[in-house]
């Protein structure tokens, strides 16, 4: 029997899996993940106390094995658990017996019109492999959805016609307000030229390792990670820099492939260029395509998880305490599988980031392992506070706390700062208490609006002046 067995290579279920063999090198442990790579973390740079930013790579798994000697890595899929029993049965009929288990097993697109050939979710190096691959032949593609990956995509994709279909009014609405969207409109209709985005090469590529890089046929590989997109060249067979043709307010009605009447577009293409599938919006409009993204957001991958008794949320993740336990006595789960169903923090929220995936991975380790001892453990200081860094249309992007008024109704004030082109910076205010911030462009003020969401000084006699031009915020608050 293993003391500790976690599922999932993903950056959860590797962080969980480095932790353990830290804290309890003398214990067994094993990691059972459906493909062959791993993620790893490296290059960490700390931007603040709540925020850092590293590269993601993947490895061979005997490289977890290589730094953690006492971890035993398995390449095989979990179909299915027995909690009462305490063991897990893998695809290549091996049962493993536990005494906790951590599920890490992240998640999978949440994809319109599934099973249509044209529509493709990303998730995996694989499924950007085939997205890259048929990009390549694509004259015009239709991305639906307004989150991180279609952000990504939109601004990445050149050589084809990108027509973006968002429920809402504004872009990027998962990530920014319609101030912030506003901001980077001109970004849109931006030529780009090819020394502005040098490509440089992942670690592991499909051509350099296909084999060890697809995961089990049902199951997906660990998902992608920062800077993906700009790893990735996404070029199709047109002479176009980057045309994208925004399509706000509505959804897809219907994907349909016998041909039909076809919205124009002021578009390079043959007006009569015969397209394989056909995008029909609720406003009506149809667009003729070559391939159709569906970046609609993630469900947590739990099929194995039935036939036990797991409270799930309404997002389909797995319901965790502030323990990282599950419903079920023994068994954790960490990063995009698991829903935080704990009282959380005023200034935290929960996204499905690697950042998160890495720290809840962590902690559930130190949890376990605390479990076992019989030693109490307190809360990880990184759920006080929610910090993301990521790229957006080439400008740096960082979100603090409630950096959209998440939850605070209408009961909040705003501060806006804003340099066309350069910068944008959005203050969230309650009571003269800052609740969270999105800052655009290299603003440098992370540090200090950390520590004051962190600290919740009363900023009433400041705010009027806080934003002007050429005040030292840093100095103000010293
Ligand atoms: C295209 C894309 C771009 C992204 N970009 C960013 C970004 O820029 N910044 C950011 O913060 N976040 C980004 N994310 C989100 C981030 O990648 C995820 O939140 C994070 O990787 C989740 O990690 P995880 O370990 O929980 O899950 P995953 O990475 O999904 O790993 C799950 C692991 O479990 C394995 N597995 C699943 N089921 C089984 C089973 N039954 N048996 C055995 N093994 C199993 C899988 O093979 C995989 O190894 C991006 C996501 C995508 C898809
Ligand atoms: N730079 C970064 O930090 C990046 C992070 N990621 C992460 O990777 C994961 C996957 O990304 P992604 O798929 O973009 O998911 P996101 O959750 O970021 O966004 C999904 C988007 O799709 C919309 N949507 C959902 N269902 C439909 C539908 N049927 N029709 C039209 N739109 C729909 C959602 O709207 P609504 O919310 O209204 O339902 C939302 O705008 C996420 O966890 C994301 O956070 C990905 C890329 C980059």
């Amino acid at each position: 029997m293993a003391t500790y067995v976690v599922v999932g290579g993903g950056i959860a279920g590797v962080s969980c899996t480095e932790i353990l063999s830290l804290l309890c090198p003398e214990d067994s442990i094993i990691l059972i993940t459906a493909s062959a790579l791993v993620k790893a973390v490296t290059n960490v740079r700390k931007v603040t106390k709540m925020l850092e930013i590293f590269d993601v790579e993947e490895k061979p798994m005997i490289s977890v094995q290589s730094h953690c000697p006492n971890v035993n890595v398995i390449h095989a899929t979990v179909k299915s658990i027995d909690a009462t029993k305490h063991c897990v049965l893998t695809s290549d009929g091996q049962v493993l017996k536990f005494e906790k288990l951590c599920i890490c097993s992240g998640g999978k697109p949440k994809v319109i019109a599934e099973g249509n050939p044209y529509v493709l979710g990303i998730r995996d190096t694989e499924s950007a492999k085939q997205f890259q691959k048929k990009l390549k032949a694509a004259r015009r593609v239709v991305v639906v959805g307004n989150g991180g990956i279609a952000t990504e995509l939109v601004y990445e994709i050149e050589g084809c016609e990108v027509v973006w279909a968002i429920k809402d009014k504004a872009i990027a609405s998962t990530f920014v307000d319609a101030g912030a969207a506003e901001f980077f409109m001109p970004q849109l209709s931006k030529c780009k030229h090819k020394s502005d985005n040098p490509k440089t090469r992942l670690k592991y590529t499909l051509e350099q390792n296909e084999a060890a890089t697809v995961a089990a046929a049902d199951v997906l590989g660990g998902a992608l990670g920062p800077d993906w997109a700009c790893n990735l060249d996404m070029t199709g067979v047109l002479k176009v820099s980057h045309s994208v043709f925004l399509e706000c307010e509505v959804e897809v009605r219907s994907v349909y492939s016998a041909e039909g009447e076809e919205t124009v577009l002021s578009s390079t293409i043959n007006p009569n260029a015969a397209w394989p599938v056909f995008v029909e919006l609720t406003n009506g409009r149809v667009y003729g395509c070559d391939l159709i993204v569906s970046a609609t957001g993630v469900l947590p991958s739990t099929d194995f998880l039935q036939h036990n008794s797991f409270d799930f949320a309404e997002d389909g993740g797995v319901k965790v305490d502030d323990m990282m336990r599950t419903s079920v006595p023994d068994v954790y789960a960490a990063g995009d599988v698991c829903t935080a169903s704990w009282d959380i923090a005023p200034h935290w929220l929960q996204m499905r980031l690697w950042g998160q995936a890495r720290q809840m991975g962590g902690y559930a380790a130190k949890c376990m392992h605390a479990a076992i001892k019989q030693e109490p453990i307190s809360q990880d200081f990184c759920f006080e506070l929610f910090a993301h860094a990521t790229r957006f249309f080439d400008y740096k992007v960082i979100l603090l706390g409630r950096f959209n008024a998440q939850g605070l109704g209408e009961d909040y004030e705003l501060l806006l700062r804003v340099t066309k082109g350069e910068e944008y910076v959005k203050v969230v205010l309650k009571d003269g208490r800052m609740q969270g911030a999105v800052l655009i462009g290299e603003t440098d003020l992370e540090e200090t609006f950390e520590n004051l969401i962190l600290n919740q000084l009363d900023l009433t006699p400041f705010k009027d002046h806080m934003l002007e031009p050429g005040i030292d915020i840093e100095d103000y608050f010293d």
